[in-house]
């Protein structure tokens, strides 16, 4: 097997590779014959990704001697329903999957939430493989283990924790993404550098014009850097379970850090109907109102702010709030899962690789943090 590139994710018994490398993904049979003794591949995958690589690499799974099968989603968000999670259930009980059977997601976070669930759930529980094909499932949705479903009001209201066996990331195949998914994925990459890491928020300011032209080596150092970052919080607390006291730094690390810009974000895709705003610009517009209810609090200063706006700014992420009125996106706030008892919390910075929950806050702040 290629291993350009290598991360582990630690978690005793459930720990897992995530290989990233170019082209790799034609060894995506030895990949899995490394860690699963199984012989049927259920592939789900959405008709955009069907057609340029889940068909294909069923083939390379057949000539492998896999029993296949590809079940093909609609593209988009409105595919993470529990009508979808119906139909694949229904197709596999006739098209013969059983306990022996693994799935295999080939596609987006889309597919990768929606797999990973169908996954956890089909007759209690298939070993479970991501193949991300975005940007942003590659640095992002495809490790950690969280799967789910959106509610017409609550976005991955219904879902579990289903880590997979193994991460085939081939960098390759973004060479056909299109640019506004990419960006939309970058916004992911800025969250890491906000929350953890000011090297690497440096780095991707020095880089801004190398990663907009896809330079290879710089986007599989992000989506490494990416990766590792992600796998180190989720390896301290991979069910986010541990309740962050208001300071972060000194405690125990919490993985509701992840959900920077989330709070905002979540609340703009539900109010927008979860189609016209995708879930990395959504995520971008969410930092910057999360940024600047931080400065109103006094916890970062305006430098901060616009530190973070100019390099969203030079990636092609100048995303601005939706219209909306702004007590509808307070109540679609106060049903996020980071809510206690209805109380909102947001992750909120307090300098550039540093983040801390927050629920003290007023609302004249969070209804002005959506004006710029
Ligand atoms: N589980 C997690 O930890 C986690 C983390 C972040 C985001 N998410 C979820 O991920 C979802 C967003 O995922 P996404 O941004 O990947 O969107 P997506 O899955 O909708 O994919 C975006 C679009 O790109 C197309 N596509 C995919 N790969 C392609 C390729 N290589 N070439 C050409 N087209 C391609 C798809 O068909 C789709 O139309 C959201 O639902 C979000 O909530 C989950
Ligand atoms: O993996 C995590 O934990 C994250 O929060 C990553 C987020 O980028 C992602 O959008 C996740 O799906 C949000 O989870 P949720 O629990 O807030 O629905
Ligand atoms: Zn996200």
């Amino acid at each position: 097997m290629n291993k350009e590139s290598n991360v582990r994710v630690n978690l005793a018994e459930r720990s897992y590779d995530i290989a990233i490398g170019s082209g790799n993904r034609q060894q995506l049979a030895e990949f899995l014959r490394e860690r699963t003794q199984r012989e049927h591949a259920v592939i789900i995958t959405d008709s955009n990704v069907d057609q340029l690589y889940a068909d294909a690499l069923g083939d390379v799974l057949t000539a492998d001697g896999w029993e296949v099968q590809v079940l093909i989603v609609e593209p988009g968000e409105p595919s993470k329903s529990i009508e979808t999670c119906e139909d694949l259930w229904e197709t596999m009980l006739n098209e013969g999957a059983d306990r022996h059977s693994i799935v295999v997601a080939v596609g987006g976070g889309v597919v990768g939430d929606l797999a990973g669930f169908v996954a956890a759930t089909f007759t209690r529980g298939l070993e479970f493989f991501q193949v991300p094909t975005t940007l942003l499932s590659q640095v992002d949705s495809s490790v950690g283990g969280k799967t789910g479903v959106n509610l017409p009001g609550a976005k991955n209201m219904v879902g579990c924790f289903w880590q997979p066996l193994g991460v085939l990331i081939d960098v390759e195949v973004l060479t056909t993404l299109p640019d506004r998914e990419y960006r939309a994925g970058l916004a992911e990459v800025v969250k890491y550098g906000v929350i953890l890491d000011e090297p690497f928020f440096a780095y991707l300011e020095d880089n801004a014009e190398a990663i907009n032209a896809k330079d290879p080596a710089v986007l599989t150092e992000i989506i490494r850097r990416s990766c590792e970052l992600k796998a180190k919080v989720v390896e301290a607390d991979e069910l986010e379970a541990v309740d962050m006291a208001s300071k972060f730094e000194g405690g125990k690390l919490s993985r509701a850090i992840l959900n920077y810009g989330h709070t905002f974000a979540h609340a703009f895709e539900a109010i927008t109907g979860y189609e016209s705003m995708l879930h990395g610009e959504a995520v971008a517009v969410g930092m910057r109102c999360a940024a600047r209810l931080a400065e109103k609090q006094g916890r970062v200063d305006a430098e901060f702010v616009q530190r973070q706006d100019l390099l969203l700014a030079a990636l092609g992420l100048s995303v601005s709030p939706p219209e909306a009125d702004p007590e509808d996106i307070l109540h679609l706030m106060s049903r996020d899962k980071k809510s206690d008892s209805g109380a909102i919390r947001f992750i909120l910075p307090t300098k550039m690789g540093h983040v801390e929950l927050v629920s003290d806050f007023q609302s004249e702040d969070v209804i002005a943090s959506l004006s710029f």
